[in-house]
């Protein structure tokens, strides 16, 4: 099974790759991480959002096959606690299917993205930037991990 970041953004600061390479390369084989950057609309002076929004969701949908199980990390989805997130991984696990894990760009997922998702997931009440957003959840996933082997990393 492998565990798809679908995320919408190129050229993260130094900070942000080296966080999200820490915990992805803990991961072991059979449940990888994986990083899938979408390149952003065009953003700027006169630009139109909505029309950025609808190219990041058109990248995105294009690399969601039939066979994946779809998070889409949202502000206003469900709290997953560790142990729920770790109950979910080893369902995953389970059912085999890759799973990909959509974060949006500076506003946010397509509608249609979030119509895709099997299930909404919420870090927090409070709106985090979207390169953050890559780093929490890359350790969320490994933290999850090792408390479903019993590893000591998560107490
Ligand atoms: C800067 S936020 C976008 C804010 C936008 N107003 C919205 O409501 O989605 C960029 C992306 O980071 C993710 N994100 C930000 N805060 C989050 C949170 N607390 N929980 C889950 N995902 C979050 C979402 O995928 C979001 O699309």
């Amino acid at each position: 099974m492998k565990l798809r970041v679908l995320a919408v953004g190129t050229r993260m600061p130094g900070w942000v790759a080296e966080g999200v390479e820490e915990y992805r390369k803990r991961m072991p084989r059979e449940c990888s991480l994986l990083i899938e950057e979408i390149p952003p609309g065009p953003r700027g002076k006169n630009a139109d959002v909505a029309r950025a929004i609808t190219q990041e969701g058109d990248r995105m949908l294009a690399r969601l096959d039939a066979d994946l199980q779809i998070v889409a990390l949202d502000v206003q989805g469900r709290p997953w606690s560790t142990p729920e997130l770790a109950t979910r991984l080893d369902g995953w696990k389970l059912d085999g299917r890759d799973v990909a894990l959509l974060i949006g760009g500076p506003d946010g997922l397509d509608p249609r993205c979030l119509a895709r998702a099997d299930a909404r997931w919420s870090l927090s009440r409070l709106t985090l930037p979207h390169p953050l957003v890559r780093v929490v959840l890359a350790e969320q996933l490994y933290r999850a991990w090792t408390l479903s082997i019993g590893h000591p990393y998560h107490r």
